[in-house]
């Protein structure tokens, strides 16, 4: 079995989509607000592009949620927050999502013979589920405005150092290598260490700190999300 690691939205191949299972990591903030959805009661998350499509699909049993620039939407319910999704019960609701990076990325994996979603709230259980379903894996990290995003890239290098430790004799790629290496050297000093990312910053400049925080605990649910059709449910790892 083999790991690679693609570092945005637009680096990512036809070969590294077809027959593989991708891991689709945006950890600021969609992949973190999809994740805690689910910890808080939503049957499903509906990732849509634009806001009209998501108005449309408005009704009793959706809520709306997403970002442009980072600030909540006109007349959406949330913004793309983990923090604001989470101070609510919302059980056997929908979650009608769209943001920047995450909900881009998330469209551009139709190949993909299985596509999960995952970050560090729930690193563990997502590569365990991947290495489960036994066909090579994609670490599709969704960047920041078409750039690589430090957050992602350590939240990968993390997936990576989990699967060496179950599986020894897997193949890596030399950006899933530099990426592990990156996140053994991090990992004592987060989640506040996300605050400094280009992302993390501009989160903070829009009071979104809690966000950030929330976002890089590690393992801290055992929730699979995954892509069927269009639409995210999850699955929870024992
Ligand atoms: O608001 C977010 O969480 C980001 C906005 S950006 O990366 O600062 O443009 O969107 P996401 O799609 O979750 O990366």
């Amino acid at each position: 079995m083999e790991i690679q690691t693609v570092q945005t939205v637009a680096a990512i191949r036809p070969e590294q989509m077809a027959g593989r299972t991708v891991i689709v990591i945006d950890v600021l903030r969609a992949s973190s607000t999809i994740v805690t959805a689910f910890n808080c009661g939503f049957a499903s998350v509906i990732p849509v592009e634009t806001s009209e499509q998501a108005y449309a699909l408005r009704s009793s049993d959706t809520v709306l949620a997403g970002e442009r620039h980072c600030k909540k939407i006109a007349d959406f319910d949330y913004n793309n927050s983990p923090a604001a999704v989470r101070a609510g019960k919302h059980t056997g609701k929908h979650l009608v999502l769209t943001t920047t990076n995450g909900t881009r990325a998330i469209q551009k994996t139709k190949k993909a013979k299985h596509v999960l979603i995952g970050c560090f709230l729930n690193a563990l259980a997502c590569i365990e589920e991947a290495l489960n379903k036994n066909c090579n894996i994609t670490l599709y990290c969704a960047g920041t405005r078409g750039e690589f995003a430090l957050e992602d890239g350590l939240a990968a290098g993390l997936m990576v150092h989990l699967a060496k430790k179950r599986a020894a004799a897997i193949h890596t790629c030399d950006v899933s290598e530099a990426l592990e290496a990156c996140y053994l050297q991090m990992a004592p000093q987060l989640p506040e260490r996300l605050l400094t990312t280009t992302t993390g910053r501009r989160l903070v400049q829009h009071q979104y700190t809690e966000d950030i925080l929330y976002c890089g605990q590690i393992d801290l649910l055992k929730i699979v999300p995954i892509v069927r059709e269009k639409r995210i449910l999850s699955s929870v790892s024992s």
